[in-house]
């Protein structure tokens, strides 16, 4: 196992270059299955996951790899099962179900479960891909598909669900007529994956608004594809500068995106400055408390809530943040709180009293975006913060202690 030792209070001061984004990459590279021909792919970001999602396409049937700093993706003799190995270790893989059952007319699935954030369920994917033309069956644990060629259908979301949207978009891409997509989730990341699907022959319009219409076509055909860059690692590293005092420019990233973030961090104080390609940040002379509800884009993203909490932490007066989203999402305020921060905490909104420091102490990560904001927490604290499983962290911030380093902080992994 590894930890990062943080030695706290220090500045952050310099560059950043934030890489690709994960949560665009899994459904992107899992939509290779619905391709003939080669694929390339750039600023995929080495992580954990990324590593997974190309195992799982090899035993799919795909080679896939690593060539330098691109991706190749490239479909051979596709297989339908998606392994429980596997699928228990990355939610994302159930995304392979729509690509499959349009390229296949089989899919079977291992059942994704829960995790630590909530119960982190499937059922809307699977009512869109039966509308669809798809039947389904639970065995041993496995959700098995089977259809003829699926057909367009017209899909009402419950809820504006972000695998649901990608897993459908997906299907509809390549199934016979026309499928609309209403109260379809926004998330640009969706706008990633329908970009990169009409890069290979897809039609379909609408994507970013909650109404996506798709007409499906016979096949979609190879292409390159650059994967956006990613909002929440570039807002983790917002709220680094202002917790640390420091000032950052974050490269290779644009506002446009994160609005949300962008306004909440503003109202309480800290100061953005976008160039070209790039955003300055620094604390501001009086960070302060505000109020955050996580909701589906273009509300505030729940992949920042644990982050924000953190530098609410040590702003002045108080905040309340109110979580939507995932129903267990609060992990790291026990362990925020080792580290002497002044949260209350009823069912799902959190109010946050601020302190002027952070004390550093041994913590440990539960899911990505808790262990985030505790390794933020850790740079701001006095003294030594010790982040425990860090397999977390791996899964969503490339090269974190480098990146880390290179603007001034005293940041180790070490085994244990
Ligand atoms: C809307 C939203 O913020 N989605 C987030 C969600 O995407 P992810 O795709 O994992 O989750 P969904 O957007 O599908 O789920 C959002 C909500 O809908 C519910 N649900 C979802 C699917 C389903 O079939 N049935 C069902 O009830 C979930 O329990 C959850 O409460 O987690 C990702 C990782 O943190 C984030 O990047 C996404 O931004
Ligand atoms: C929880 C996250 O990812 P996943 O959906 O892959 O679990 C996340 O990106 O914050």
């Amino acid at each position: 196992m590894e930890k990062l030792i943080i030695e706290g209070g220090r500045p952050l001061e310099g560059r950043i270059c934030v890489s690709g984004s994960k949560n665009a990459a899994l459904p992107i590279l899992m939509a290779s299955l619905a391709v003939d021909g080669p694929v390339t792919y750039t600023n995929v970001p080495r992580l954990r996951d990324i590593h997974t999602t190309l195992r799982l396409l090899e035993i799919l049937g795909c080679t896939a790899y690593f060539d330098g700093d691109s991706v190749k993706v490239e479909t051979c003799d596709l297989v339908p099962e998606a392994p429980y190995d596997l699928v228990k270790t990355m939610r994302a893989s159930v995304l392979c179900l729509g690509p499959l059952l349009a390229r296949l007319g089989e899919a079977r699935v291992s059942l994704p479960g829960g995790c630590a954030i909530g119960s982190r369920p499937v059922d809307l994917h699977l009512r869109g891909l039966e509308q669809m033309g798809a039947t389904f069956d639970l065995e041993a644990g496995y959700i098995h598909g089977r259809c003829e060629r699926l057909h367009g259908a017209h899909i009402q979301f419950d809820f504006p669900t972000v695998g649901g949207t990608e897993n459908l978009l997906m299907a509809a891409a390549l199934a016979e007529g026309e499928t609309i997509l209403t109260n379809a989730a926004r998330e640009p990341e969706v706008v990633d994956l329908a970009n990169f699907l009409i890069a290979c022959g897809a039609k379909i319009s609408g994507h970013g608004t909650s109404i996506i219409t798709v007409q499906g076509v016979e096949k979609l055909i190879g292409c390159d594809y650059r994967i956006m860059p990613d909002r929440i690692e570039a807002g983790t590293y917002m709220c680094a500068a202002a917790m640390t005092d420091g000032q950052l420019e974050l490269t290779n990233c644009t506002l446009q995106d994160l609005e949300a973030v962008d306004a909440k961090l503003r109202e309480m104080g800290v100061e953005i400055r976008e160039a070209e390609n790039s955003i300055f940040v620094s604390r501001g002379p009086d960070l302060h408390g505000a109020d955050v509800v996580t909701l589906p884009y273009p509300g505030f993203p729940t992949d920042m809530q644990a982050q924000i909490m953190a530098l609410m932490c040590v702003s002045r007066g108080s905040g309340m943040i109110k979580e939507t989203i995932f129903e267990n999402r609060f992990m790291h305020v026990q362990e925020l709180r080792r580290m002497g921060a002044n949260i209350t905490l009823d069912g799902r909104t959190a109010v946050v009293r601020g302190i002027k420091q952070l004390t550093g102490a041994p913590v440990m990560a539960s899911d990505l975006r808790a262990s985030a904001s505790l390794v933020l927490a850790g740079l701001a604290a006095a003294g030594k913060t010790e982040v425990l499983r860090i397999y977390h962290l791996d899964r969503g911030y490339e090269k974190i202690e480098e990146k880390l380093s290179a603007v001034g902080a005293r940041i180790r992994r070490v085994k244990y």
